[in-house]
């Protein structure tokens, strides 16, 4: 499997009840790229459809240059991490773990160790047969980023990661984050609704309003537009003034 992938959505449509969507648009195999936009505008919706929890009604997801529209999620190259982190509270981080690396917990000794070094490499060293309930928020975050570390997949999904978590504990997630995408090299698709993590991690910013990319630009240049209003209140900029005549 390659270190890292590119998506490409191509002319994907879908219709969820009055919304519709459609998205066209390229994710750089590699890089992070930042999707933001209103609340409401279908960031997740997009990250569903690369996922496979959504399926378009037209259009083709393609991951690495493979047409995956029809496949399951499970048979993506992707893994996730949602801003709740979705940990079983009833089996130990181990267990939660290694549930990421093989769904019947069939594992060889090299997954056994893999997660435990995938526990330390987030500071958690040892909680192992710790349960989820005995951990801190920021603590159950960094669990689910060690799941998705171990899978190793070239493309990881991140829907609000920080969202719940205080401004320190944020900082360090967001140093964290950035330190495994460099040492893994994968594609990273980060949503997010604080433009702070444009700067911070982002090569590239993909915008979307109303259900489809309005802005696809890398980063720099993405924060230099003052020209679209919906751009102008993400970044907090207030109305354009027009020059008096
Ligand atoms: N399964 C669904 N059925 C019907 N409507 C849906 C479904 N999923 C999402 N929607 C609607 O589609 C729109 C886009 O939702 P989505 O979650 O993608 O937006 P978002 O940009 O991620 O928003 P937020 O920033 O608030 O999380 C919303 O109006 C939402 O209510």
């Amino acid at each position: 499997m390659p270190a890292n992938a590119s998506v490409h959505l191509a002319h994907t449509r879908l219709t969820l009840s009055q919304n519709r969507f459609h998205f066209d648009c390229e994710f750089q195999a590699g890089a992070v790229t930042a999707i933001v936009g209103p609340s409401g505008a279908g960031k997740s919706t997009l990250l569903n459809l690369v996922s496979g929890f959504e399926r378009p009604d037209s259009g083709t997801v393609w991951i690495d240059g493979l047409d995956v529209t029809r496949l399951p999620p499970a048979e993506r190259p992707v893994s996730l991490v949602f801003q709740d982190n979705n940990l079983f509270s009833h089996l130990d981080l181990f267990t939660n773990i290694g549930l990421g690396i093989h769904p019947g917990l069939r594992l060889q000794p090299t997954d056994r160790v893999a997660i435990s070094q995938a526990l330390e490499r987030v500071g958690l060293a040892g909680y192992e047969r710790r349960l989820p309930g005995s951990l801190s928020g920021g603590e159950r975050q960094r669990v689910a980023f060690a799941r998705a570390l171990v899978r190793r997949r070239p493309v990881l999904l991140l829907d609000e990661p920080f969202a719940a978590l205080d401004p320190a504990l944020r900082s360090s997630m967001v140093a964290l984050l950035s330190d495994l995408h460099r040492e893994t090299g994968s594609t990273v698709l980060l949503v997010t609704h604080d433009p702070r993590d444009l700067e911070r991690l982002a090569q590239y910013v993909v915008f979307v309003d109303g259900g489809s990319v309005l802005v696809e630009a890398e980063t720099a240049r993405f924060l230099a537009r003052r020209d679209l209003p919906p751009v102008r209140d993400f970044l907090g900029l207030g109305p354009q003034v027009e020059p008096s005549p």
